[in-house]
């Protein structure tokens, strides 16, 4: 790797703080930022910054998590590269005014020009995580970006050395009237939380999380909230490859030492395949570590010795049986890819968020069973996973919410830049990535214009109150409803008028096609060879 300097971490100064939000407020009220160039030249601007800074970028996530440069690159640096070149790509059509025609305007108001203006919701604070540094601060920079505001960003503190690398990397390269970066913990947060903002993007713990919609509530501040979960994993009997789903969540508790806040914290399993889970977990932790988890350049550092002893608290509280691994070292922050057999939802290895390359295994008798653990531990985790038949993933799906989820893979939806992502429920409000990050910086204002000359067309609310008239423009213009009281739907005379008219087919294509093949069999009739 080339030798880099990074500079020693260094807290943004307090009373620096109102000034760095008032310039960023500032530039918003220039309005430049809506202009679609600025928006285009900042976004090219950050994918050549993210280039010309990838030695400094990966050296700092190999000091701050031991993140190996392969890691570093498919999920921090290349994936922001790529976000701005989507934003780039999409831009234009995304911010375009969008005209709003029926049925979402009523034929009666079409004259008045209904449109989705996309605005800038302003400037706005983006809090992010230590356990994807770059990406989980920058990629929402992109979605703000792209929409036209300023930003301000606060990266964690817990990874120094990227936030230092961060901070000199925007501010050298973006404008800097625009977008800044403070550095700090929790005084500079709250410093910040003390600016008025049009918007607020946390990605961190739920504990942080409420403080920080809290303190928005006081002043109205809409807030994202990107948060963990207890997210579980099922394999049923009929899971079409038992060797193929162990080696697939073993891939999602090591990438980046399984401080994923979508990677399974526990696995729900029909208790007849746990010893041949077990095996085949252990087959594929041979597999992707030869030599042993901890000599491998591949798999990372727990970020800090505060996150290690938690870790190593869950796996010496745990009233369940280690069947894989089970090795720490302090001196290394290294915890070692580990499975707990558990039997109990009170254990710390299911009652916990890992966050970790730690996760349990717990046996069930039935999908009913698993069912009702999973709402048990947490009702709304960040992800779920399923390894069953088509049917089961389904009923899955069906029974059990989650900020998103992958059938056959471990989270697999949260590993593609493009699609949107996002909690439910307390793990998380709003979504972001792809067109949806452009949407959750964006205000959309409908805007409607009524010409004058359609005043006398209009002229019924105006005062004195005629209720004959009222009642007359109801009867033009109000949907009969086809269904009646007990909610069932009504086959009015209209019904059957339309069906034959159609000749059954439905809808107005319908019945036109109907009538084409009727038209074409006459035709043909018609004129028959041999007639
Ligand atoms: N849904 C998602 O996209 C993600 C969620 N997470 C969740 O984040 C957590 C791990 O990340 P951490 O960095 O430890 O989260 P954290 O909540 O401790 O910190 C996040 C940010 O909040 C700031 N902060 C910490 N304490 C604060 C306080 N008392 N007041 C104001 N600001 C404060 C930190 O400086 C940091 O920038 C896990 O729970 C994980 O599940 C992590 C990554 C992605
Ligand atoms: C199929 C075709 C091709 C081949 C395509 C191939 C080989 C694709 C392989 C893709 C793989 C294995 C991609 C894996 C990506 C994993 C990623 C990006 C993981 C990301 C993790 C993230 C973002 C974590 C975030 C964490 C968060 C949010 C958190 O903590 O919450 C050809 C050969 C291209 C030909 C066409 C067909």
């Amino acid at each position: 790797m080339a030798q880099v300097t990074i500079a020693p971490f260094e807290a943004t100064a307090l009373d620096a703080i109102p000034k760095i939000a008032g310039t960023a407020r500032g530039t918003f009220r220039t309005h430049k930022t809506k202009n679609l160039a600025w928006r285009k030249v900042q976004l090219r601007k950050l994918y050549w910054a993210l280039h010309d800074y990838e030695p400094q970028l990966l050296a700092a996530l190999q000091e701050d998590l031991r993140k190996s440069a392969f890691e570093a690159l498919l999920s921090e640096v290349g994936w922001l590269k790529k976000d701005c070149m989507f934003m780039l790509d999409h831009l234009d059509a995304w911010a375009k005014d969008e005209k709003l025609r029926a049925p979402h305007v009523p034929a009666m108001y079409s004259i008045m020009n209904f449109r989705i203006r996309k605005e800038p919701v302003g400037t706005v604070l983006i809090i992010g995580p230590y356990n994807y540094p770059v990406q989980l601060l920058l990629a929402p920079l992109v979605g703000a970006i792209g929409a036209g505001c300023t930003a301000v960003l606060k990266p964690s503190e817990l990874t120094p050395r990227c936030a230092m690398v961060i901070k000199d990397m925007i501010e050298s390269r973006l404008d800097r009237d625009a977008f800044a970066v403070v550095n700090g913990a929790v005084p500079e947060t709250n410093a910040l939380m003390g600016e008025k903002w049009d918007k607020i993007f946390f990605t961190g713990s739920a504990g942080v999380g409420s403080i920080i919609a809290r303190k928005a509530a006081e002043t109205l501040t809409p807030v994202v909230l990107e948060l963990g979960g207890k997210n579980p994993a099922f394999i049923t009997k009929s899971c079409p490859n038992l060797a193929l789903a162990a080696r697939r969540l073993m891939w999602g508790k090591t990438m980046n030492a399984g401080q994923i806040c979508m990677s399974q914290n526990y696995v729900l399993i029909d208790k007849d395949l746990v010893e041949t889970f077990v095996v085949h977990l252990k087959q594929a932790y041979k597999d992707m570590f030869p030599r042993g988890a901890k000599q491998s350049p591949d798999l990372a550092r727990i970020v800090n010795l505060r996150h290690f002893h938690r870790l190593k608290n869950m796996l010496d509280n745990t009233r369940g049986r280690i069947v894989m691994g089970g090795e720490v070292d302090e001196s290394e922050l290294y915890i070692e890819p580990t499975a707990v057999l558990v039997s109990s939802v009170d254990d710390p290895m299911m009652a916990e968020e890992s966050f970790g390359p730690i996760f349990s295994i717990y046996p069930v008798h039935s999908l009913d069973e698993a069912l009702n653990v999973a709402h048990l531990v947490h009702r709304t985790p960040l992800s779920l996973m399923a390894f069953g038949s088509k049917k089961e993933n389904e009923r899955i799906l069906n029974e059990m919410t989650s900020g998103g989820a992958t059938l056959n893979d471990a989270y697999f939806h949260g590993a593609v830049n493009t699609v949107p992502f996002g909690g439910v429920g307390d793990s998380g409000w709003g979504a972001y990535r792809g067109k949806a990050s452009f949407d959750c910086f964006t205000h959309f204002r409908t805007v409607a214009e009524t010409p004058g000359w359609a005043d006398p067309l209009l002229a019924v609310r105006y005062m004195p109150f005629d209720m004959g008239r009222l009642r007359l423009l109801g009867r033009l213009t109000d949907k009969k409803p086809d269904f009646d009281r007990n909610g069932r739907v009504v086959k009015g005379l209209g019904y059957w008028v339309a069906l034959v008219l159609g000749l059954g087919g439905k809808g107005v294509k319908g019945a036109l096609l109907r009538w084409a093949v009727v038209a074409l069999a006459h035709y043909l009739y018609k004129n028959r060879v041999g007639k």
